[in-house]
Formats: structure tokens, C-alpha cells, sequence
């Protein structure tokens, strides 16, 4: 059966969580138009400052619902989805999409889904912007973004000169900007050098804010996130800590999962956090 977060195994929420999580799904269910069904009744509640991480297998169904959390998919966007997605107690609905999309930032998978502009200050001062920020407060907040990833130095590239790994970087930057208080990133480490990876978990570690990360990459899902659930065929197989799923090689073998050879989950040390629960500083 799978556990519901507030029952014993399972992290309590950090200091400074609200009563109120961050993320809640009811129900959600969800078919594309062509007839496929890739949800089928998921039942989750996030709680505010909690990282989770979405594993599973190829087509299991995590990117369709990361795509729900800010109204992408689902009801919001006029599909005919079942189920109900709250945000900070808020329900995701066409008249709250805009509220929704402040408060939860979505990082794609590719970051030329999400770079646009000629520069990367642009790009990462487009949404600041949009929220109506100008002149020294909007400059202050593009660098602070730019700095926590390390991007500074390139503001006045445009994004298509850099390097994927640097462009997911910038993308990163974009949804930082923002503020928002729930992260959710759809396979950040992958196709990241062994130090761009290493450097992205440490900016991730160091936001206080609620992380929401789907990840092929077991030991980057260690690390960061104290709790995990698995995803196949469209329903929460399992639900619980980290460590607990990648130390179960029988769980690990039905959902297709793998941990890289000679890795010890035991051996590594989870990332603490170093800000408060919901907000960025
Ligand atoms: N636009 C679409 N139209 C129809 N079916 C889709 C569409 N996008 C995804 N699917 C199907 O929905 C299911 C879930 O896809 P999804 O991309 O959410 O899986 P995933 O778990 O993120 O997979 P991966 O690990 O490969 O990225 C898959 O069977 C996929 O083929």
C-alpha cells in the first residue's frame, strides 16, 4: 500500500512548513487527445519545503504530470482531465493560472523550450518583467538568479551561443527570477558534465523553496531529495524515503530503475538545506 506523507517513514516536513502543502493531487487522471491514458487516479500531497523526486521508467507517465503542476495539462488548460491539482491550497483552474504559474516554476527538460530571447539577461529578466519589475529592483533580481547559478558572467550571451549544459544553467536562472515557491524540474541532470551536475545539486540544495524533481538519475535523487515516489503505468507505485527505494534492489527491478555499478546508497550523505521553508531570501 502506498503511505501517505504524513504517516510514520516518511520525512516530516522541515522546520517553518506551512499547514498547508505546497502541492496536492487528487485524483488526477489524465488521457491526450489521441485516447492514451498517462495518469490514472494519483493521489499526492507535497509539503511545503519538501523535495521530492518522480522516478520511474520510460513512459511512466512524469513528465504528464509534472506538466500538471502548473496548469500545462489538466483542467486548467481545458483538457477533459479528472481530479483536482491545489497549489498552496489553491485550486489549479483557468482563473487561477496566473497565480499558479507565480508560485510554482516550471524547468523543462530542454532548455530551448524555455530560452527565447537574444541575451540571457532576457531571457532570465523576462519574467521579472512580466510580473512588472523595472530599473534597479528588476537588475537585482536577474544578477541574484544569474549568481546562484553561476551564469553571471555570461548575461550579455545570447543563450544559443552557450553550451547545453550551460543553457539548462540559464533555465534554471529564468525560474529563480521568479521566486516562486515550488521548483519543479523535469530531468535536470541530464546530459550534465560530472561538475556542472555536482554544481546544479548544490544550487537545488541551497533554495529554500519546495523541490519537485523528475530524475533517471538515482544517486542525484539521493542526494537531493529525502522522499521519492515511483511512477509506472500512470499510478504511484511506491511512495517514501530516498534511501529506502534505492536500497530495495526488488522494487528497483520492477519499475526498471538502476542504480550505477559499485554504488553504495548508504555511503552517501543527503544534502541539508541551508534557507527557510517557502520563500526565497
Ligand atoms: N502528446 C502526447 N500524445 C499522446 N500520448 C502521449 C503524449 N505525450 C506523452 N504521451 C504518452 O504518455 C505516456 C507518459 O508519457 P510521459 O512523457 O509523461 O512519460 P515519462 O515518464 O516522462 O517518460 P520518460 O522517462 O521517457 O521521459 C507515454 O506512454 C507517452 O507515450
Amino acid at each position: 500500500m502506498t503511505p501517505q506523507p504524513h504517516e510514520p517513514g516518511l520525512p516530516a516536513p522541515r522546520d517553518g512548513a506551512a499547514a498547508v502543502p505546497a502541492l496536492e493531487l487528487r485524483e488526477v487522471a489524465f488521457a491526450y487527445p489521441d485516447g492514451h491514458q498517462a495518469l490514472f487516479g494519483v493521489d499526492l500531497v507535497v509539503p511545503a519545503g519538501q523535495r521530492l523526486a518522480v522516478l520511474g521508467p520510460n513512459g511512466a507517465g512524469k513528465t504528464t504530470l509534472l506538466l500538471h503542476l502548473n496548469g500545462i495539462l489538466g483542467r486548467a488548460a481545458g483538457s477533459n482531465a479528472v481530479g483536482e491539482v491545489l497549489v498552496g491550497g489553491i485550486a489549479v483552474a483557468k482563473d487561477t493560472l496566473g497565480e499558479v504559474r507565480r508560485a510554482v516554476g516550471l524547468v523543462f527538460q530542454d532548455p530551448d523550450d524555455q530560452l527565447f530571447m537574444p541575451t540571457v539577461r532576457d531571457d532570465v529578466a523576462f519574467g521579472p518583467t512580466n510580473l512588472g519589475l523595472r530599473g534597479a529592483e528588476l537588475d537585482a533580481r536577474v544578477d541574484e538568479a544569474l549568481d546562484a547559478v553561476g551564469m553571471r558572467e555570461f548575461a550579455a550571451r545570447p543563450p544559443h551561443h552557450l553550451s547545453f549544459g550551460q543553457r539548462r544553467r540559464v533555465a534554471v536562472a529564468t525560474v529563480l527570477a521568479m521566486r516562486c515557491q515550488v521548483l519543479v524540474l523535469d530531468e535536470p541532470s541530464s546530459n550534465l558534465d560530472p561538475a556542472s551536475r555536482r554544481e546544479l545539486l548544490d544550487v537545488l540544495a541551497a533554495l529554500p523553496v519546495t523541490v519537485v524533481v523528475v530524475t533517471h538519475d538515482l544517486p542525484f535523487a539521493l542526494e537531493l531529495c529525502e522522499r521519492s515516489v515511483v511512477l509506472d503505468a500512470g499510478r504511484i507505485a511506491h511512495d517514501g524515503p530516498t534511501l529506502d527505494v534505492l536500497q530495495d534492489p526488488d522494487l528497483l527491478a520492477r519499475h526498471r530503475l538502476e542504480l550505477p555499478v559499485g554504488f553504495d546508497p548508504a555511503a552517501v550523505v543527503p544534502r541539508g538545506r541551508t534557507g527557510a521553508a517557502t520563500s526565497l531570501p
